[in-house]
């Protein structure tokens, strides 16, 4: 890895000296937050020098949690809701996005300020993401030495903290600024939709040409900038299909056993709206997969279905919708209902309050449960360690899948995006 210490942002008044052992500091600066700091202000010798034990060969390596993250408090959820509706990935408004998107979300602020207050005040998205991260780091630490020390961030799409953020926090940790350090996007999302995963690309794209490298003449610094790869989906990873099978079998170890083999497992994702799937959008065939591999984890034993949450606005979107669906269960005469949420690994809105208050909650039957969701469960965050460490053994960019995009898209952003993300291992 080049690692060159860019000597213009050293202080004048820096010995000959103190700018040698700046350049060897460079390297320790990665775990040393802030010691670039120290070096330009001329006080390089207060750097600890690296412990050879910490560093392997290839490393260190930032780890990037991408999220659309949530509001932590209620007073957040006004910023987290205009953020969204300018999203011309999630919503598309066209020329109007401007306008119209800060309207709609003002509008809807105080119904989902109410909604986050029941379940707490805040969505734990933070606190689960960065539990998740440290802890995955801890562990490739230890399977993957040669890319230690692994260092985690979290980059969510519509809260703090914002991709922005946690690019100028790589930078001041020094993967970038010159020394070409290496990043893994990590998408948090299994299956891969370009309302979600392809929206968070988009954004720290767009970032990576706003605060990195951008020379004078407009040429992004080939060895200085960070050098980024993508982990852009892992619908059937064995360890995520295990955690979703145990959690599924402690739910159904609570019912009696002569009800067991009749109760009916609910897979529910977030469903996208028709013109995002007729698209060519590959979130649903790959929210299919999960299922089908974990039902087939579970040995087929039991009726399944896929149902789709959470539809907004008036448009069609992709059913049948797991509220319209209990209830015709529940008439139907079939009272012992486990759902699954299949597209969101910790809790949010959609698990804390649709589902448990107004799906379950109303539907008044004590047979329709919810499995856990999988935050902080141990062979979870294991299979997120091993998906990075297969990643980084493979030295490829991103998956095969990422490059081809969907059949009537029309966007610059995605064309610019995967040409860089797919490209820049063998543009670099
Ligand atoms: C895999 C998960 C998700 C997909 C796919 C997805 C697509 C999608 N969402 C909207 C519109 C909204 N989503 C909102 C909240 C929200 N969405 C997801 C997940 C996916 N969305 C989650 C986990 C959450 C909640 C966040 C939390 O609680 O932490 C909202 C805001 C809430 C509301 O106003 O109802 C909107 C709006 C679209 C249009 C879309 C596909 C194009
Ligand atoms: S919308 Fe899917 S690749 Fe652009
Ligand atoms: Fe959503």
């Amino acid at each position: 890895m080049a690692l060159r210490t860019p000597l213009t942002q050293l202080s004048k008044r820096a010995s000959t000296a103190q700018i040698a052992i700046c350049t060897l500091a460079s390297k320790s600066s990665f775990w040393k937050p802030h010691s670039r700091e120290l070096c330009r202000r001329g006080k390089a010798d207060v750097v600890p020098p690296v412990t050879q034990d910490a560093k392997g060969s290839k490393g260190p390596t930032a780890i990037v949690f991408m999220n659309m993250g949530g509001p932590s408090t209620t007073d957040e959820v006004g910023s987290f809701l205009s953020r969204l509706f300018a999203d011309g990935d999630l919503i598309p408004l066209g020329r109007l996005q401007n306008y119209i998107g800060p309207l709609i979300a003002r509008r809807r602020t105080p119904k989902i300020q109410k909604q986050y207050a029941d379940i707490g005040g805040g969505s734990p998205i933070r606190k689960w993401s960065e539990y998740q991260s440290s802890e995955m780091c801890r562990i490739l630490d230890q399977i993957s030495p040669e890319t230690a020390p692994h260092k985690p961030y979290v980059a969510f799409r519509y809260a703090d903290p914002l991709t922005e953020e946690m690019y100028t926090k790589l930078i001041q940790d020094g993967f970038g600024a010159g020394n070409g350090g290496r990043a893994v996007a990590f998408t948090q999302y299994p299956q891969y939709s370009c309302s979600t995963t392809g929206s968070s690309l988009n954004e720290l794209w767009k970032w990576r040409n706003r605060l990195e490298g951008k020379r004078a003449s407009g040429e992004v610094d080939p060895e200085g900038a960070i050098k980024w790869s993508v982990i852009d989906r892992w619908p059937v990873h064995p360890g995520l299909v295990e955690a979703f099978a145990r959690n599924i079998e402690d739910t159904l170890a609570t019912y009696p056993e002569e009800r067991r083999d009749n109760v009916v497992l609910l897979f529910s994702a977030h469903s996208l709206p028709m013109s995002v799937v007729n698209r060519g959008d590959p979130y649903p065939a790959e929210v299919g997969a999960t299922v089908h591999a974990v039902m087939h984890r579970l040995g087929m034993k039991h009726p399944y279905r896929l149902v789709w949450q959470s539809q907004v606005g008036p448009q069609p979107w992709l059913g049948a919708q797991t509220s319209d669906t209990v209830e015709e269960y529940v008439k139907k005469g079939q009272t012992d209902i486990i759902l699954i949420p299949i597209a969101f690994t910790s809790d949010h809105i959609e698990t804390l309050y649709e589902l448990d208050k107004e799906i379950i909650g109303e539907a008044g039957q004590e047979g329709i449960k919810r499995v856990e969701s999988l935050n902080g469960n141990p062979i979870f965050i294991k299979a997120l360690a091993d998906i990075a460490k297969d990643h980084l053994d493979s030295g490829s960019p991103c998956s095969p899948q990422m490059v081809l995009r969907c059949p009537s898209c029309n966007s610059e952003r995605c064309l610019e995006q995967k040409r860089f993300f797919a490209g820049q291992a063998k543009k670099l």
